[in-house]
């Protein structure tokens, strides 16, 4: 299976080495800790009011002012003057607009008039109008925005690791003295203490902290993150003046949850309407996934101009593209996966050609700021309501017509499927996990000490994905306080020396020497655990992190980083009694159960509201609690023109074959996780499976065609494993749910073999019918099937008999619309 991008934002957590060769910001001479300033201090705070309008219309007049002058826009649109005009009178706002409705303005605009206020009302001094805070997931979007506001002679600026040290220190000077007046981060950079301490006595205070792609902090969001949560911590430490939420998608309850966080009350809440009368909502059922294509073709042929088609996988982007290439189109792939250069440069051709097609993952599409995006096509099934209604309003920002059209078959709900299932860890393995955290080493550690750990090597260990992981770490440290990141560093350090790095000037500081010293040569490279060398030597280890990368810098030597250790500072003795580890671990896997059964619910809810008897518009409308259409039917949506509800079967499932089982059985002696075998059968990939190269084994996803469900894949080998059915086969009825597995019988820590079976890998018969496969193309004119394994892509029904049977995932249909 090719990589996703399955994490909506392209979210990097490189990026903060470069923090850890800074010292704890010292509180410069003469500065202001902003906890011991006094709110009076603050007339933005004195101007508090609930009105939605200004009170004040010097306010007013100055927001209006700085709207024309430094943004060269005349008005404000949507609810953008009641929303900056709540935060400019000190209160917090949640702002809930469609993509390009403008929310950022509803921070950037109150960011320039916080001085100019305070020069109008002769308050603080020249360098106290402090700094506001946006914290961003969108690394590049982050850097078009300060470009962008850098343009506009408004001093913004990201902290992110593309810096150079000098410009590191250069911006964190800027900082500390409030000439900044935005401040872009990732909200990973909040685990970051060096930095949380730092902003704590920037001059002036935290005016504002701007939170995007707030829906993140609700549970209920579609793409929950428990680091989020960490800002509304942030928010608190640092004494934050007022929070802006901003996002484009909230339910009615998420956006309760992000008010309840921030304790927003209604009038604090700015929502707009979601129906937008100029999008024609068209659903297109087809028999194959092949049979789309020429559908597809047909409609671009008649429909020209500016498209996002969206698809699952990053593969798929390429493979259609050139599909797409091979029949004269102007395609172009994107996903976050690419390099940096060819993904601008995509973009940039997609601005500003007007016949550019981008095949894209969900990484598409968040900060491209084109109005006049004619088309968006979904080819493959969303994952939620929200993906789905975020990204068809990417089109027609200009309000002219365009077209949504989205192509539905069932084979779709086996890569919707692999990501609903591919996330959750088998019970045992973050039991195993816990006790690695718990071990005996850790729990003899104080409060206040520190716990270092590699995330990778666990994510290997305990076969659970790295983002799960970290998911974990952050309940660890948020639902039960127990630690707290600090930070994270690199562990070793591999470099290619040049000439120069063995003269002699090149080693004049005790780190230089402790490097010379400690870094041992291999064949070319040279290599260097920055901690033990510290120990060695008594040489700081961010001193030598620092020579490190300032000889990389001069060219003296080529760096590479490599082993990420994340530090956790102990906030509470760790538990060392088997039952309450037992207690947090049923506390953390009904979580991740629950969000798994989530998952599966917004499919479901994806295709009540494409195949339900009403008006698409009106349901998605709904779906967000917006009760303003005061109309029944939209006229230009699938049912509005035929009412005829879309017919669609999904296929009959099938049973597996006991011969199938045996063969996976046969292929690794894991007897104690029947969720880590049915992920090999079904084909979904875990760190475990990667790391015994089980993925290119043929009975990798030998039970990974349409038809089978992992759901009863789990049973099958739950039952064959002998063991009770764990409670992530009962995933999908949560309510009767067991909390625990027992462990009796298993064998804990079981080295995990992947042996060369014999066996033949029931697939094998699955034969493209007639030509053969088109260089990864997923699509041949000829009516060949180019099966290309792992993209999802594949025609149905060539491999064994199928029992027709009601399908165990699809209906009935939750219809939260009706
Ligand atoms: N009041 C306004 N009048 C005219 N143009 C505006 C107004 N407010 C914002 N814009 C413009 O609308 C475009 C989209 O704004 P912005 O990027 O802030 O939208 P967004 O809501 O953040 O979108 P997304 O959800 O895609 O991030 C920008 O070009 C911006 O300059």
């Amino acid at each position: 299976m090719s990589h996703s991008d399955g994490d909506e934002f392209g979210f990097s957590s490189g990026d903060e080495e470069a923090l850890l060769a800074i010292p704890d910001n010292p509180q410069p001479s003469g500065m202001k800790r902003k906890s011991d300033s006094n709110d009076q201090d603050f007339p933005s705070k004195r101007h508090a009011s609930s009105s939605q309008e200004f009170t004040n219309p010097a306010i007013e007049h100055l927001a209006q002012k700085l709207l024309i002058e430094r943004f060269g826009i005349p008005k404000f649109r949507l609810e953008q003057k009641a929303a900056v005009s709540r935060l400019l009178h000190g209160k917090n706002a949640v702002v809930v607009f469609p993509t390009g409705g403008g929310k950022s303005l509803c921070y950037q605009l109150p960011a320039i008039v916080f001085p100019e206020l305070d020069r109008l009302e002769g308050v603080r001094g020249p360098d106290d109008h402090g700094i506001s805070i946006v914290v961003s997931p969108l690394i590049a979007l982050m850097k078009d925005q300060v470009d962008a506001l850098l343009k506009k002679g408004i001093a913004a600026a990201a902290m992110d690791s593309s810096k150079s040290r000098e410009e590191f220190l250069q911006l964190n000077s800027d900082i500390r003295e409030g000439r900044i007046r935005l401040l872009y981060c990732a909200p990973e950079r909040l685990n970051n203490e060096g930095f949380v301490s730092s902003i704590k006595f920037v001059r002036g205070g935290v005016r504002m902290i701007a939170i995007d792609e707030a829906h993140c902090i609700s549970e209920w969001g579609h793409s929950f993150r428990p680091d989020y949560l960490k800002v509304a911590r942030f928010a608190s430490e640092i004494k934050a003046e007022r929070v802006v939420c901003l996002t484009a998608t909230a339910t009615p309850k998420v956006a309760d949850d992000i008010c309840k966080v921030f304790d927003v009350d209604s009038h604090g809440l700015f929502r707009t309407p979601m129906y937008r009368p100029n999008l024609e909502l068209d659903i297109q059922v087809t028999q194959t996934k092949l049979q789309k294509f020429p559908h597809m073709f047909k409609f671009l042929r008649a429909n020209p101009g500016p498209t996002v088609i969206y698809v699952t996988i990053q593969k798929q982007t390429e493979a259609l593209a050139e599909d797409l290439r091979a029949k004269k189109f102007k395609a172009r792939a994107f996903h976050s996966g690419l390099p940096t250069e060819l993904k601008t440069q995509v973009q940039q051709e997609f601005m500003e050609k007007d016949d550019i097609i981008i095949v894209a993952t969900i990484a598409f599409g968040m900060g491209i700021d084109k109005s006049n995006i004619r088309n968006v096509i979904h080819f493959d099934l969303p994952s939620s309501v929200e993906s789905y209604s975020q990204q068809i309003g990417r089109a027609g920002r200009d309000g002219l017509k365009s077209k949504c059209v989205f192509y539905l078959c069932p084979e779709d709900f086996y890569l919707r499927e692999i990501f609903i299932y591919g996330d959750l860890p088998s019970r045992d393995s973050v039991s195993r996990f816990l006790n690695d955290v718990f071990k005996s080493e850790h729990v003899a550690l104080d409060v206040g000490e520190t716990i270092e750990v590699s995330q990778y090597a666990q994510a290997r260990e305990f076969d659970i994905r790295p983002n799960t992981l970290s998911i974990l770490y952050a309940q660890l440290e948020l639902k039960f306080g127990l630690i707290r990141a600090t930070g994270s560093k690199y562990a070793q350090y591999s470099f290619e020396a040049t000439h120069s790095y063995y003269q002699a000037q090149s080693a004049q500081t005790p780190a230089a020497n402790a490097i010379k010293r400690y870094a041992a040569k291999a064949k070319t490279l040279h290599h260097i655990d920055a901690g033990a060398a510290s120990s060695s030597s008594g040489v700081v280890r961010a001193d030598i992190v620092r020579q490190l990368n300032d000889w990389d810098e001069r060219g003296i030597i080529k760096l590479k980083a490599s082993g990420v250790t994340h530090l956790f500072r102990i906030e509470q003795k760790l538990p060392s009694k088997p039952e309450n580890v037992e207690l947090i671990l049923n506390g953390l896997y009904k979580e991740m159960e629950d969000k798994e059964h989530q998952e599966m619910i917004r499919s479901e809810q994806v295709m009540s509201l494409i195949t339900g008897a009403s008006c698409l518009s009106r349901g998605i409308a709904a779906y967000f609690g917006d009760t303003s259409m005061d109309f029944v039917e939209c006229g230009h949506c699938s049912w509005c023109k035929t009412h005829k509800a879309i017919e669609f079967k999904p296929l009959p499932a099938r049973h597996t074959s006991q011969g199938v089982i045996a063969e996976i059985l046969a292929a690794t002696d894991v007897r104690d996780d029947p969720r880590f075998l049915a992920r090999v059968a079904f084909g979904i990939q875990s760190p475990r499976i990667t790391a015994l190269k089980l993925s290119s084994h043929n009975v990798f996803r030998s039970l990974g065609e349409e038809g089978y469900h992992f759901l009863d894949l789990l049973r099958e080998f739950t039952i064959a494993c002998g063991t009770k059915a764990s409670s992530a086969v009962a995933a999908s009825a949560p309510s009767s749910r067991t909390s625990s597995t027992s462990k009796k019988g298993m064998k804990p820590g079981t080295k995990l073999v992947a042996r060369s079976s014999s066996a033949s890998k029931s697939s094998s018969s699955y034969k493209s019918r007639g030509s053969s496969s088109t260089r990864g193309s997923t699509y041949s004119s000829r009516g060949s099937t180019s099966k290309s394994r792992g993209t999802g892509y594949s025609s149905r029904g060539s491999r064994g008999s199928r029992r027709p049977r009601e399908s165990s995932y699809i209906p009935p249909f939750y219809n939260p619309f009706k």
